[in-house]
């Protein structure tokens, strides 16, 4: 029977008194793309956190199915464990690409940096997946000595994925990806992206304020209000049938295209 490939329960988050994320529960399945939606200040950039292992809950628990089978909470990885699963079998795309790139090395060189994380040194190959992934996400392989500095916000998010993907990383986790871009410029991210997920069939979890985006990228959806879960389901029912209050609210200011 195939495992969830993570598994969250009772997850809390409390910064002193204040609540940044409490009671959520859920299953990840492998390929299975899932948003987290709700207002500013819901949580959801604090549930991802703690998800990622960038943040220790303040009770709950985060399991994750390691890539030989076994399933270990994240609290008990060893710092050198937890860090080796970030550089290799995880992805992490966030809203401002300066925070995924490292701005002063080349296009190259930051693709390539993931690619050495898991064993690759060769500089031929390096060069060369490099330059593969720079096709893939659509920058002209003629720019790879660039630094991302001289790149557009549109090319240096581009960049930022292609850098998350060259390993082939089994889970990963978006904060608002297109929110920092031009509305232009948006549509092309959201498509690459859509096309990545489905070709290397990823696992991702996704946190938007933007419905449209979770409609386009996700299947599943979780709504936040105040920390926690008030509606979860496949993102078309969710969308279409909103059962909770808030999330008809949040369904019905969703401008008309
Ligand atoms: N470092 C922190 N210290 C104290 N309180 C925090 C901290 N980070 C978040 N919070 C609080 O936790 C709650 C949830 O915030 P969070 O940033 O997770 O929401 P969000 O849904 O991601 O919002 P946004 O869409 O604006 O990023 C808020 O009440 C916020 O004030």
């Amino acid at each position: 029977m195939e495992t969830p490939l993570l598994q969250v329960r009772d997850l809390e988050k409390r910064y002193g008194s204040r609540v940044g994320c409490i009671g959520v529960s859920f299953d990840l399945w492998p390929g299975e793309v899932l948003a987290i939606v709700g207002e500013s200040g819901s949580g959801k950039t604090t549930l991802l956190s703690c998800i990622s292992a960038r943040l220790e809950p303040t009770a709950g628990s985060v399991s994750y199915a390691m890539r030989d089978g076994v399933t270990r909470n994240l609290a008990t990885l060893t710092e050198a464990e937890r860090r080796l699963l970030m550089r290799t079998d995880w992805g992490f795309v966030h809203q401002n690409p300066a925070d995924g790139l490292r701005m002063r090395v080349s296009a190259g060189a930051n693709v390539g940096e993931r690619l050495m994380a898991v064993g690759q040194r060769h500089y031929g190959t390096l060069r060369e997946t490099a330059q593969d992934w720079l096709g893939r996400v659509e920058i002209a392989g003629s720019r790879i000595d660039d630094r991302p500095t001289e790149f557009s916000g549109g090319m240096r998010q581009r960049l930022q994925i292609a850098r998350n993907l060259v390993t082939h990383p089994r889970l990963v986790f978006m904060d608002e990806p297109t929110g920092g871009l031009d509305v232009s410029v948006q549509a092309r991210v959201l498509d690459l992206l859509r096309g990545l997920v489905a070709d290397l069939g990823l696992s991702v979890i996704i946190v938007t304020h933007d419905l449209a985006v979770a409609r386009l990228l996700s299947q599943r959806m979780i709504v936040m209000k105040e920390g926690r879960v008030v509606e979860e389901g496949l993102t078309d029912r969710v969308l279409d049938d909103p059962h909770h209050p808030y999330t008809q609210l949040l369904v019905a200011s969703i401008p008309e295209s």
